[in-house]
């Protein structure tokens, strides 16, 4: 098929935000005013903490896994987050290390470093919110799914300790591959008897975080003006965007329709980052508040599709994940990719079911 000119200028417009920037770079002013405004976030954040300085307000938030590549940089986002109290960093190696260096923050949260598995009990007990990006990460060439056989044992022990030492907290699944993992956790908190669907979610925020980006590149617009609904799963075709439901609404060609729902779904091989799995356990903690209208896509226990567990919007309130939203009116591109996505992820979610039954 010929490229349309418009096409090609947006397709080119994208490319080239994957090119590393350089001194004569013509987006520098850009990547400066970015610069400024995330220091002025960063300022407007500590006063803001240093009212709850202290930690008598706000939520007792625990990371497992928090001296790996995610978890450093979650720990920093969450030590800035107002609405934490008490962070306690857990992990199997570095984390006095990495507990000191946090510690050092003039923002509010009281840090606690824990240490292999006999500390893993004080370190989640009495916590409301525990993030989990603990396991192997990909390396070049590898799935999601690679990482199963490493990944499973350690989200199994994982939730073994949280259904006894914190049975009520929020649960956030990062190791991959989520589309496992989540229904592992499940399977484990329903031997121990403290399963409730709403608590346990699977993040995919760095999904619809990209999408948002890739999409906004295209149309020439503010990332944070774009909201992209991304349904399904976290790996490869199980990332659904629904392009036909951008807000702002929008339209794009079929090519470009291609070309982004294939970005957003291998975006995980460019680059991987922890500001989306904070800006999910913020939403999280916003719904623990009591705050109304907090809408985030997420992997959960649904009835939306035939499967057991699927990503879309859910409304985050008290006691979890309150609402699941339908998928909306989807095309007829989208519908494929949803045939496609529910194949692939029925297998997935099976695999991580017979982890623990078999
Ligand atoms: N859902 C998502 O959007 C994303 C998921 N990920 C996944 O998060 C996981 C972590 O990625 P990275 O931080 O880059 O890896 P990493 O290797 O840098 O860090 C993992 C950390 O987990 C720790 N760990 C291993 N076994 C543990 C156990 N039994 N208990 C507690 N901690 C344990 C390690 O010591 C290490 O510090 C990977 O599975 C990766 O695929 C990463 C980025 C985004
Ligand atoms: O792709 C990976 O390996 C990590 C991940 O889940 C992501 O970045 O979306």
């Amino acid at each position: 098929m010929e490229r349309s000119a418009e096409a090609s200028r947006r397709i080119a417009r994208i490319s080239s935000h994957l090119q590393p920037p350089s001194s004569q770079c013509p987006c520098d002013g850009d990547i400066e005013w970015t610069w400024k405004l995330m220091m002025e976030e960063i300022s407007l954040l500590r006063r803001s903490n240093c009212r709850s300085k202290g930690g008598a307000s706000g939520f007792k938030v625990a990371i497992l896994g928090a001296a790996g590549g995610i978890g450093q940089p979650l720990a920093l986002l969450m030590k800035m987050n107002p609405l934490v109290s008490v962070l306690h960093l857990y992990d199997v190696v570095n984390t006095p290390g990495v507990t000191a260096d946090i510690s050092h923050m003039d923002t509010g949260a009281v840090v606690r470093g824990f240490l292999g598995q006999p500390q893993l009990e004080s370190a989640l007990t009495g916590m409301e919110l525990v993030i989990i990006p603990a396991g192997v990460p990909r390396k070049p060439g590898m799935t999601r799914d690679d990482l199963f056989n490493i990944n499973a044992g350690i989200v199994r022990t994982l939730s073994e300790g949280i259904a006894k030492w914190c049975p009520n907290a929020i649960v956030n699944v990062i190791s991959n591959p989520v589309n496992s993992t989540v229904p592992i956790a499940a399977e484990v908190f329903k031997q121990a008897g403290t399963y409730d669907p709403k608590r346990l979610l699977g993040v995919t925020t760095l999904d619809v975080v990209r999408a948002n980006t890739f999409v906004a590149e295209a149309l020439g617009i503010d990332p944070r003006e774009v909201s992209v609904p991304v349904v399904g799963g976290h790996a490869g075709v199980t990332i659904l965007p629904l392009l036909s439901q951008v807000n702002p609404p929008c339209s794009f060609t079929t090519e470009e329709i291609r070309y982004l729902t294939d970005r957003i779904q291998n975006g995980g091989t460019e680059v991987v980052e922890a500001y989306a799995a904070a800006i999910f356990a913020d939403a999280c903690l916003r719904g623990l508040r009591g705050d109304a209208g907090i809408v985030e896509c997420s992997f959960v226990a649904s009835q939306v599709t035939e499967l057991p567990f699927f990503a879309s919007k859910v409304r985050l309130g008290r006691s979890g994940a309150e609402e699941i939203f339908p998928l909306g009116p989807l095309n007829e591109f989208e519908r494929a990719g949803l045939e496609k996505a529910k194949k692939e992820l029925a297998g997935s979610i099976q695999k991580g079911v017979s982890f623990i039954r078999k």
